[in-house]
């Protein structure tokens, strides 16, 4: 199975050094001339991925066409820009592995429901999970739920990217794996929030269990699995983002918690912080489902830029109510 990436961003290029262990050919479409050049000449990806050096085999292109020749694609642009390269590239019926987590502005389609409406002949994967790019290109363990509704492509694709140091957990709950991403970035910058307004590890601990509770019944609405959403790409990648500065989304809130601005703290950056783009959308999505998402609409708040204080007073200051989802 010949892979190709849409996206040479950190995470494209990790997933590009996944699938090419072992020698085998991948073909990686990046948006930036000099990340193609680099990767190309140089084998590294200076812009996005300091420092690692790349497998050989990974060759890197600025033509979407020529992904035509490939087996299968990991689409690995932020979630925002998913129907704008997918509807621009040669998909068919090649079978696409969405690893992007976010909800579409406007439409508030999950990246899969984007991409069944592009490519309606692509049989469609997700992937998903607390993988940090940097580790993974290092080759450090990491495990990933890979969710598709098919058996025998779920089988395959797991076993073209599974290595020691890179595990796929197979699923069948293709909305499940794609919701505990996307959620989990907007809780992340919500832990960001209570590290930089110094608000102690008890908040933040409960701010990841009450998330949690908010993430799954969000899920539930949406006809996730609540085991799903109990794995890796809910808890497990809640849990990771939402501990580590190393993530972009919880550096955002600690930003926002300390009193910045968040178009300050946007501007002019080149990687994505995809909680920002979903918190809104989300909202919007849990107000049409009836789903109460507190957490979720208070980093909205902050993100429109209501004052730290204010936001976290009035989250506190909400009705006692049962524990529970
Ligand atoms: N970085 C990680 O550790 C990691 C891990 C798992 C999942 N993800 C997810 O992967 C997706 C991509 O993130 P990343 O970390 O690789 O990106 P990045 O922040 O490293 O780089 C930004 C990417 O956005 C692309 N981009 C910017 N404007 C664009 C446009 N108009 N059209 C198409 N592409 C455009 C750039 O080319 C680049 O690939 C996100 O949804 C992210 O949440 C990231
Ligand atoms: O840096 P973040 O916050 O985008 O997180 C990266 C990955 O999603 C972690 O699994």
């Amino acid at each position: 199975m010949r892979i190709g990436v849409i996206g040479g961003g950190a995470w494209g290029t990790a997933l590009a050094q996944v699938a090419a262990s072992g020698g085998r050919d991948v073909l990686l479409w990046a948006r930036e001339g000099e990340v193609v050049e680099a990767i190309n000449a140089g084998h590294q990806n200076p812009l996005f991925l300091k420092d690692i050096p790349l497998s050989p085999t990974i060759r890197a292109t600025g033509d979407l066409d020529e992904l035509g020749t490939v087996d299968a694609i990991l689409v690995v642009a932020p979630a925002q820009h998913v129907r704008s390269v997918l509807a621009a590239a040669p998909i068919g019926s090649t079978p696409l592995v969405l690893c992007a987590k976010g909800i579409e502005a406007g439409t508030r389609m999950l990246v899969g429901e984007v991409a069944r409406e592009i490519c309606p002949d692509a049989p469609i994967a997700v992937l998903s999970g607390p993988t940090f790019a940097h580790e993974v290109a290092r080759g450090l363990p990491t495990a990933v739920t890979l969710a598709c509704e098919d058996e025998g492509l779920r089988a395959a694709l797991s076993e073209r990217l599974a290595s020691p140091a890179f595990r796929p957990y197979a699923s069948s709950d293709v909305v499940g794996a794609e919701i505990g991403g996307a959620v989990k970035n907007v809780l992340a910058i919500a832990c960001g929030v209570v590290d930089g307004a110094g608000l102690g590890q008890n908040a933040r601990a409960a701010l990841i269990a009450r998330g949690f509770a908010e993430m799954t019944r969000f899920g539930l609405a949406r006809g996730a699995r609540a085991e799903t959403l109990a794995g890796l790409s809910g808890l497990g990648d809640l849990v990771l983002t939402c501990s580590s500065t190393a993530s972009r989304n919880f550096s955002l809130g600690v930003g926002l918690g300390r009193g910045e601005a968040a178009a300050d703290l946007m501007a002019d950056r080149r990687t994505v912080a995809e909680g920002a783009f979903t918190a809104p959308v989300l909202a919007e999505a849990a107000r049409e489902a009836g789903v109460d998402m507190p957490v979720s609409e208070a980093v909205g708040r902050l993100l429109r830029g209501e004052p730290v204080g204010e936001v976290i007073g009035a989250l506190l200051a909400r009705p006692l109510r049962e524990e529970g989802v």
